[in-house]
């Protein structure tokens, strides 16, 4: 056993971080709290999603950051400049819309073109910092196109570079990658992530996807019923979510009633919660392993999910290797467990191999 580990997400005033800074953020809407007192501190440079199940008010936090929506109280910083007084416009930050609001008339350098002609920029001027962002998203090819002839992932390029031409100190992204296919998101998700660290630019991305999250982010806020319910890396998130719902929102985990004693699961009020990838199986047994049958074989291409029964609870496994059948016999051993008391992470297990 031990200790559990130091909060990330400690209430308090966080200290300016250089890029974005949040203090004490709140919205009321139809009569409910939707955002409720949110802290949030993104450092230059960094990508942060804000990841949380559908309602939670993640794009309504985006909204209050890009200046859309006018929070009951609280304060937002960019770059040690407090910007809720100002109109969306006068924001030093763009944002990147999940249907991406391209205008289908206008050829592809005109919309991206348009945000610098509001501003009165000189048309030489804007045809130069058109064109750079274009090649920078490797789309200058068709400058000339309209956004109806282009695919989905270009028509994703053009949103950000019409983002990206207006330098904003602060980039905002609402589920950028929700409207293309799953081998495309991978794809665009990789190019985004590419170009916001070439351009070193303060980044918030929403999203409900966790993979998604993982993949592209410096730090993940997991929101929670319009609150943060843990700030961190995403390795730190997998491996010590400080809540039940961290755990379970993040990766897969058998959640089980009881108690971890000598590998063996016994009755008890606490959550055992156990990643599918701690339940180790082997055809001879070993240290706290204990006789399994398996139930269920899902194959899952480069791995496998494995349900099997031992005596005292049905687990499931990842494994890697030659296909397992359903009726094999096989020894099943629990690598690490978590353990949740009133959903908050009160302890860790591993036991030894
Ligand atoms: N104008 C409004 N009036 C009343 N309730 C609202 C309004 N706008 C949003 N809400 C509510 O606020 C909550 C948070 O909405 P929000 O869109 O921020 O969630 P989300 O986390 O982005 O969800 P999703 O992933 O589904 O987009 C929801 O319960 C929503 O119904």
């Amino acid at each position: 056993m031990t200790e559990p580990p130091a909060s990330s997400t400690k209430p308090g005033t966080p200290a300016s971080d250089g890029g974005l800074t949040i203090r004490g953020l709140h919205k009321i809407l139809g009569g409910r709290t939707i955002i409720d007192n949110l802290d949030l501190s993104v450092k230059e440079g960094e990508l942060v999603s804000l990841l949380g199940p559908s309602g939670c008010g993640k794009t309504t936090t985006l909204r209050m950051i890009a200046g859309f929506l006018e929070p009951d109280s609280g304060s937002i910083e960019v770059e040690g400049q407090e910007v809720s007084h100002l109109g969306a416009e006068n924001r030093p930050s763009a944002m990147v819309f999940q249907n991406y609001a391209l205008w289908p008339h206008m050829t592809v350098a005109k919309n991206v073109g348009f945000p610098l002609k509001l501003r009165k920029m000189s048309k030489a001027e804007i045809k130069d910092r058109v064109e750079a962002v274009l090649e920078l998203v490797s789309l200058l090819h068709h400058k000339d196109s309209k956004p109806p002839r282009i695919s989905g992932g270009e028509q994703q390029r053009v949103a950000l570079a019409r983002a990206l031409v207006q330098e904003p100190k602060l980039l905002l992204l609402d589920e950028p990658l929700s409207n293309l296919d799953a081998k495309l998101r991978v794809k665009v998700r990789e190019d985004i992530r590419k170009i916001q660290q070439e351009l070193g630019i303060t980044t918030v991305i929403v999203t409900h996807d966790q993979e998604e999250a993982m993949s592209m982010s410096d730090r993940i806020a997991v929101m929670n019923a319009g609150r943060i319910e843990q700030y961190s890396t995403p390795e730190t998130l997998y491996a010590r979510p400080e809540t039940e719902f961290v755990a379970t929102f993040i990766g897969s985990m058998n959640r089980l009633e009881g108690s971890l004693n000598n590998g063996l699961i016994t009755a008890g009020p606490d959550i055992l919660g156990i990643r599918p990838e701690d339940v180790i199986l082997a055809d001879a047994p070993f240290a706290d392993a204990v006789p399994a049958t398996v139930e269920r074989v899902v194959p899952r291409g480069h791995f496998q999910e494995v349900y099997v029964r031992r005596a005292d609870a049905q687990l499931r496994s990842f494994v890697s290797g030659e296909l397992m059948q359903p009726g094999q016999q096989t020894y099943a051993g629990i690598r690490k467990a978590m353990t949740f008391r009133d959903g908050r992470l009160v302890a860790e297990a591993g036991a030894a191999h």
